[in-house]
């Protein structure tokens, strides 16, 4: 697949040396300054994207997309490729040596649009991102602008930037650093980015198998995520194994403490590492890298004007799938916000909750990440002790499944204290509640009910209609599978977030109450 660039031009601005003021300037053009710049465009807000590179980096980097991810990335028009595109897959099944300790499946449930994860290596997902904003005239994508200075009034920011012609200054109300976990933008915040540092090193093989030749057994046509605790291939550490597209494929190497970072990276030893794992040697390595992983965030993720999302705010390490996707859905969360607020139909405080919430996001991610790898490496003999038990013991009874842990698969975090929802007045025997993520479902009619909402406030209404001005309402059967995913029933109502979050619910419509619950969810509880 040939990868879309972003060739570097000068501008007038540049030329000109007066800066021309921006609404939102995002810095960093990968997945989640992408979908950003998308979002904000598609609510018709202007926006350029700085990149110190002129294309997509290259390897697949990020593999698993998660339902709520590709649920975004829908609303943005690239879900369906995406989905269409990439490996999907719901179950996954986890080895103790040769033995299944557990297995488990993402969805078991039928009936949603997007699947529960989808594999697509990083830079085609990023090929199909700034491919749609490039068709959007709403985005500048500007490749080799560097950022190498922020200042910021009560009235703007402005951004010194480095390109080949050299320096000049752009002004943006708004800027979002979605640069990665080396963000300039954090460094010229001067914001701390704190966390643990995890002393294990992986291997990361991406490989293309010969015709015939399946790893271990799998079966390419049934994916499934396969992860081994001490197999007899690789002893004494885990290996994690993912079909992508294209017939690639995706091997996690655990190589422990002491591992020689500069021997591992030798191409004859990483064939070798892979071929014991295939019993084979039919196979293309495409790309191999080795690393090492940090749980960590920043102390802010506002400064003023500017604002941090993606890797730039925290970072987690693979196991679980949650960096890009958490990235993604910071996207998601920031986008309406900084429109309404551009609009003045929202208030600041939108800003401060983005904060709130993504942080409370942040440190839910980085406490399973953190828990994930305390399981896959463990740092005491105790630890191994307990580890050992938990797994010799899944594979026999039901109780310890749930002790073995190779990574949660991401799930979107529910905002349970965010002052932008409204908490229930009545009781609820289900259904997500205020600050959660509101489930999709199949209509009627056929399509879905993400379809209906495309990222605006919306009231879903079952069992009968209900009018509130200036408020799109949707009507839902007050039985069915609808009503049995929201806990609702004939007469329910429940206010949705553009980024289908649950705002409030009430089992009796009082337009009042909608009323009150749609100015907190903007921010603006007292007017
Ligand atoms: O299955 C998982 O837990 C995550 C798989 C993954 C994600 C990102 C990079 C990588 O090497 C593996």
């Amino acid at each position: 697949m040939n990868l879309p660039g972003y060739p570097y031009h000068q501008t007038l601005e540049q030329r000109s040396g007066q800066p021309q003021r921006r609404p939102v300037v995002i810095v960093g053009a990968g997945p989640v300054g992408l979908t950003l710049a998308l979002d904000l465009a598609r609510r018709d807000v202007p926006v350029v994207v700085i990149d110190d590179s002129d294309r997509i980096g290259e390897g697949s980097r990020a593999v698993c997309w998660a339902k709520k991810t590709l649920e975004v990335f829908d609303r943005l028009g690239v879900g369906e490729a995406i989905a269409r595109d990439g490996v999907r897959w719901q179950r996954g099944r986890v080895f103790h040596g040769e033995r299944e300790a557990y297995a488990f499946d993402l969805l078991p449930e039928a009936h949603h649009k997007m699947p529960a994860m989808v594999n697509l290596q990083q830079d085609q997902v990023e090929a199909r991102l700034a491919r749609a904003a490039q068709l959007d005239g709403r985005i500048e994508l500007r490749g080799r602008h560097e950022l190498i200075g922020l200042e910021q009034d009560s009235d703007g920011v402005t951004l010194n930037v480095r390109t080949p012609d050299g320096l000049f200054d752009m002004r943006a109300d708004w800027v979002v650093g979605c640069d990665g976990a080396r963000s300039p933008t954090r460094s010229l915040l001067g914001l701390s980015f704190q966390g643990q540092v995890f002393e294990d090193r992986f291997l990361i093989a991406d490989v293309r198998l010969a015709p015939g030749v399946r790893p271990r057994g799998l079966d390419p046509a049934r994916p499934e995520r396969w992860f081994w605790f001490d197999p007899p291939f690789h002893r004494g550490q885990s290996v994690l194994l993912h079909a992508q597209a294209d017939g690639l494929w995706r091997i996690d190497f655990q190589l422990g403490r002491d591992a020689d970072t500069e021997a591992e990276r030798d191409a004859g030893r990483i064939k070798a590492r892979v071929a014991a794992m295939l019993d084979s040697d039919g196979f293309e390595l495409v790309w191999s890298s080795i690393y090492q992983f940090c749980c960590r965030r920043a102390e802010r993720f506002r400064v003023g004007r500017v604002l941090l999302a993606g890797d730039a705010a925290h970072q987690v390490s693979p196991f679980g799938a949650r960096g890009a996707n958490s990235g993604v859905q910071d996207a998601d969360n920031l986008g309406w916000k900084l429109a309404a607020v551009l609009r003045g139909e929202g208030s600041d405080a939108l800003l401060d909750a983005y904060e709130f919430e993504r942080i409370e996001a942040a440190d839910d991610n980085i406490g399973h990440s953190t828990r994930a790898t305390d399981f896959i490496s463990p740092k005491s003999a105790l630890s191994r002790r307990f580890r050992r038990a938990a797994l010799d013991l899944a594979a026999r009874t039901e109780f310890a499944k749930p002790l073995v842990n190779s990574g949660r698969l991401s799930l979107p975090s529910a905002h349970v204290d965010s002052p932008l929802s409204t908490p229930d007045a009545d009781p609820w025997a289900g259904g997500p509640g205020p600050g959660c993520p509101a489930p999709d479902a199949p209509l009627d009619g056929g399509g879905w009910l993400s379809e209906r909402l495309r990222g605006g406030f919306a009231l879903l209404a079952f069992g009968w209609p209900v009018n509130v001005e200036r408020l799109p309402v949707i009507t839902l059967p007050g039985e069915g599978l609808a009503a049995t995913r929201y806990g609702a029933r004939p007469g329910s109502v429940v206010l949705l977030r553009p980024d289908g979050v649950v705002a409030a619910r009430w089992h009796r419509f009082d337009a009042d109450a909608v009323s009150a619950a749609l100015l907190r969810a903007h921010g603006r509880p007292n007017e």
